[in-house]
């Protein structure tokens, strides 16, 4: 879009020439003003001839007008830059001073020549105004100029009627008269000239005014024209971005029409779909209404049937009660006549590295007996003495972990049902206590107590069916020289045995941390933890698992909300210190030694004690019988698990051993009561 304003770089300047142009105009009037007066002066003192001169001179400056414009206007120019008047003329010669000055006055002397301009001459100021006048140059509409023009007419006539015909060279009189004329008239003449003068000031500084005004009015304009041209920019770029943008709305548009077009295709199928689906709905909502009435005869014709079902089940579930109950009573039974204390042994096999050890002669005589003898025997003459030894189950060397737990797991049956077990790994040092009741990660290696474990959460599904919900806890100490040391932490504390209640039929373990037990995962975790502390110990002391007592204690609570009954089974699994016998001098001076044998032996006074059954059963003597008691009273089912080494090496406290055993399983402990409490 062009714009029809004029161009940013215009400048609307006044020189500053074109004030000073007219006081100079006015200077020259003034000066040629006075020289006429003095030539006027000097004109009646002077003769004739001086007026004749002044023709003349008039007379030569009209035979100069007829001269060569060239001349003239050289003459022009030349008397303009000596004097302002002609300047000032040339100024005013625009039609419109207020808009055309500065562009006039610039081309004044180059316009001038062809124009063919007449010369001005200085000394006759209103000569400058009508040679100005009539060559073009000053077409101002100025009154003044004009008044001027008239006023100098005017005048000349004046003079001319006033002095008349000019007076004879004798006539004095009348030459005077003449020239007091002429003189009045100049007066007359100045008096005009001096009121032009100041009309033309007057105009002057109105000029000045509106040129000062129009300036404004320029600088306004082209500020606002500045500002529109940023307005045009800007709007000119706003029209290019909306441009694009219509654009990009345009090509959106054509893809939401055709986005339009597929919707309202897939529409129209899904509208067919659903009218589709509507119908089948309709048809099933039929068969539906159809189909429950037919339930709701269905039903109450059931609904007698379900009530004698639920009678019959509420029937089962009683019986289902009573014969577990029955079975309970029957496992028990069972438990009795295979002896409340039993005693298993196990004859670990050889292991690599005793290759090139001599092994005992032991006989197999059937799965409960077995004969023993020193491999020399079987080579010279001697008598043979007979060893032979009976217990509630022989495990060969080649048994597995899990034929010895097959047997083992009657016993956590119990356990579940609210008896109290203890089992004993007892043997020598190397023998396969540890083997048998810890054993190695994996399902061949595990030993009894991950199995009792495991067998524990498969047998709580099955209470659990029948209405009993379990918790289980668990806790690990040893006993070493008559100290307890709680395996699940790392601090070391004092601890006691305390009676649970005031019958002593419970007894717990002061300090010690008891871990609730949710899966068989956190039961592992607990005894790898009780076997890190117990190496950790052994570091301290030599041999250190061989001479203490290590009690895994798991603690089964049962809670059958519908019966209100709650029972709790103990289970102890114990590996012993090592049994075999030290030498006497060795003995003496290690006094774990002596506790070791004071423990193992003590657990003989008491087993000896129950057998007979005496009034007092030392359990206090030791630490262990102390723990174990409510596991060894009358209370409890007994494992005693005698672990032999097959090497011949260790015949003899194989054989010290088996005659423990032995005598253990001879002990009767008569009938257990299984604990019940009410809640
Ligand atoms: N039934 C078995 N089958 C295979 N190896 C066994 C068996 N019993 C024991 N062992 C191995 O015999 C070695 C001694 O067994 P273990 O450490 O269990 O004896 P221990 O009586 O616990 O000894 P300690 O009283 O010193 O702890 C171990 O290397 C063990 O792996």
């Amino acid at each position: 879009m062009e714009s029809r304003l004029p161009k940013a770089n215009f400048q609307f300047k006044v020189p500053a020439r074109t004030a000073t142009a007219a006081p100079s105009s006015i200077n020259a009037i003034k000066a040629n003003l006075t020289a006429s007066t003095s030539d006027a002066k000097a004109s009646t003192v002077k003769t004739v001839e001086t007026s004749k001169n002044m023709s003349a001179t008039s007379s030569a400056s009209k035979t100069d007008e007829n001269k060569a414009p060239m001349t003239r206007t050289n003459t022009l120019t030349t008397q303009s830059k000596v004097n302002g008047i002609a300047r000032g003329a040339v100024k005013r010669t625009g039609a419109n001073v207020n808009n055309v000055i500065e562009p006039k006055r610039a081309n004044l002397k180059t316009t001038m020549k062809p124009t063919g301009i007449r010369p001005v001459r200085p000394a006759t100021t209103i000569g400058a105004l009508r040679s100005a006048t009539a060559s073009g140059a000053v077409k101002s509409t100025s009154a003044a100029t004009k008044n001027l023009r008239v006023a100098n007419a005017a005048s000349t006539a004046t003079t001319s009627k006033t002095t008349g015909a000019k007076p004879s060279k004798w006539d004095l009189k009348g030459r005077l008269e003449y020239t007091n004329n002429e003189l009045t008239a100049l007066k007359q003449k100045h008096k005009d000239v001096t009121s032009q003068f100041n009309d033309i000031q007057e105009e002057i500084i109105s000029l000045r005014e509106s040129e000062s005004t129009n300036r404004l009015k320029a600088e306004t304009l082209e500020k606002t024209y500045s500002k529109i041209n940023d307005e045009i920019k800007s709007l000119k770029s706003k029209i290019d971005e909306l441009t694009k943008e219509r654009d990009r709305l345009s090509e959106e548009l054509k893809e939401s029409k055709e986005l339009y077009e597929e919707t309202a295709k897939s529409l129209e199928e899904f509208k067919n779909d659903v009218e589709t689906k509507a119908t089948l709905i309709k048809n099933q909502t039929n068969e539906i209404a159809q189909l429950k009435e037919e339930l709701e005869e269905h039903k109450k014709s059931s609904t007698k049937e379900i009530n004698e079902l639920t009678a019959k089940n509420n029937d089962l579930s009683d019986l289902v009660m009573d014969l577990d109950k029955d079975r309970r009573a029957l496992h028990n039974a069972i438990q009795e006549l295979k002896g409340n204390i039993r005693v298993f042994c196990r004859i670990r096999p050889k292991i690599p590295k005793e290759a090139s050890k001599n092994l005992c002669t032991i006989n197999y005589l059937d799965e409960c007996t077995l004969e023993i003898s020193k491999a020399e025997d079987a080579y010279s003459n001697k008598v043979k003495q007979r060893n032979e030894f009976s217990f509630d189950r022989v495990f060969p060397p080649n048994s597995t972990q899990e034929d010895v737990f097959k047997e083992l797991s009657m016993l956590v049956q119990s356990a579940l049902e609210g008896y109290n077990v203890c089992v004993f790994a007892y043997g020598q040092t190397g023998s396969g206590k540890t083997y048998t009741m810890e054993g190695f990660p994996g399902t061949e290696t595990e030993g009894m107590i991950p199995r009792t474990v495991k067998h524990i959460f498969k047998e709580m599904k099955h209470f659990e069916m029948l209405g009993w919900e379990y918790k289980i806890e668990a806790s690990f100490l040893e006993i070493y020289n008559e100290q307890i040391v709680d395996l699940l932490d790392y601090q070391r504390k004092s601890h006691d045995i305390r009676m649970a209640d005031s019958k002593g039929t419970d007894l717990y373990v002061t300090n010690l941390l008891v871990q609730e037990i949710n899966s068989p995962e956190e039961l592992n975790q607990c005894l790898l933890m009780a076997q890190e502390n117990r190496a950790m110990a052994a570091t301290q002391s030599n041999e250190r698992s061989s001479r203490s007592h290590s009690v895994a204690r798991i603690r089964l609570i049962g809670t059958h909300s519908g019966k209100q009954e709650v029972c709790i089974g103990n289970l102890n699994l114990v590996d012993l210190a090592g049994s075999e016998r030290l030498k006497n001098e060795e003995a003496a001076r290690i006094a774990e030694t002596k506790n070791i044998n004071k423990s193992l032996a003590n657990l003989g006074h008491v087993i000896l004690a129950l057998l007979q059954k005496q009034d007092h059963i030392p359990y206090r003597n030791s630490k262990l019988t102390h723990l174990l008691m409510p596991s060894l009273g009358g209370n409890s089912k007994t494992l005693m698990l005698l672990n032999i080494s097959p090497l011949d090496e260790a015949f003899n406290e194989s054989l010290n051993s088996l005659r423990f055993g032995f005598n253990v399983n001879n002990c009767k402990t008569g009938t257990v009561k299984k604990v019940k409490t009410t809640m």
